[in-house]
């Protein structure tokens, strides 16, 4: 499956590359690469993979969530697919609260007793799911945990999740990306030695490649 995904964000043309001018990241991180799993909605075959495979790690990692929520904006409508296909309520929560209407920062219902997913379309510092996760708790909830799309597996996002005792799984990730893009040859050796090595918190090795 993580190859599977792979594969498909780089069929698409998700995943760009920018050595020379980096992408900022919503961290503020400087990054020679972006993937924009925002394109995937627009494939609706790769959209239903995507929403089955969530629906699979959840059904696998997380013990009968009762609501199904997404983070603003990119998790949305993958939230969305996946709590259609659970039968499940689904609510969402923005990165802050409106500063008009009803001021919410979380839209739909989450009630105190409900036991959430969170969904996340990509973790780079996990700072954004765990954003949510507040949120959620502080709206009295259970976090069971987050799923994703893809994630860099930086060191970072491992440190946070684990202090804010929240499990993240995603059904790809960056290793495998190279892994992937090395064998259909996809990237240049040259290009896959800089992306290997630009950021120290994520961990690629030639092992994983
Ligand atoms: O793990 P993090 O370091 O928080 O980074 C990942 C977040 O950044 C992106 O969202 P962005 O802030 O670009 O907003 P969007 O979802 O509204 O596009 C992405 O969709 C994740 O939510
Ligand atoms: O960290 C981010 O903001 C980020 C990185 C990335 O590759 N793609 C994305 O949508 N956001």
């Amino acid at each position: 499956m993580k190859e599977n995904i792979a594969e498909a964000l780089l069929a698409i043309g998700a995943v760009e590359l920018s050595p020379q001018q980096p992408f900022t990241w919503s961290s503020g991180i400087k990054s020679p690469i972006y993937c924009d799993n925002r394109l995937t909605m627009s494939y609706p075959e790769l959209r239903n993979k995507i929403a089955d495979g969530l629906v699979t790690l959840i059904n696998a990692h997380y013990d009968q969530p009762t609501v199904i929520v997404g983070t603003a904006t990119a998790g949305i409508p993958h939230a969305a697919w996946v709590a259609e296909r659970m039968n499940l309520p689904m609510a969402y929560v923005r990165s802050k609260a409106k500063s008009h209407g009803k001021q919410n920062q979380i839209e739909g219902v989450i009630a105190a007793q409900d036991r959430a997913v969170v969904v996340e379309d990509l973790i780079s510092t996990g700072e954004s799911a765990l954003r949510v996760a507040e949120a959620v708790r502080q709206a009295g909830a259970e976090v069971l945990g987050v799923v994703a799309i893809f994630s860099y597996e930086l060191k970072q996002a491992q440190r946070a999740f684990q202090e804010a005792g929240i499990s993240y799984i995603s059904l790809s990730d960056y290793p495998t990306l190279l892994k992937v893009a090395r064998q259909k040859g996809v990237l240049t050796e040259e290009e896959l030695c800089k992306l290997k090595g630009w950021n120290p918190e994520i961990p690629v090795s030639n092992e994983t490649l």
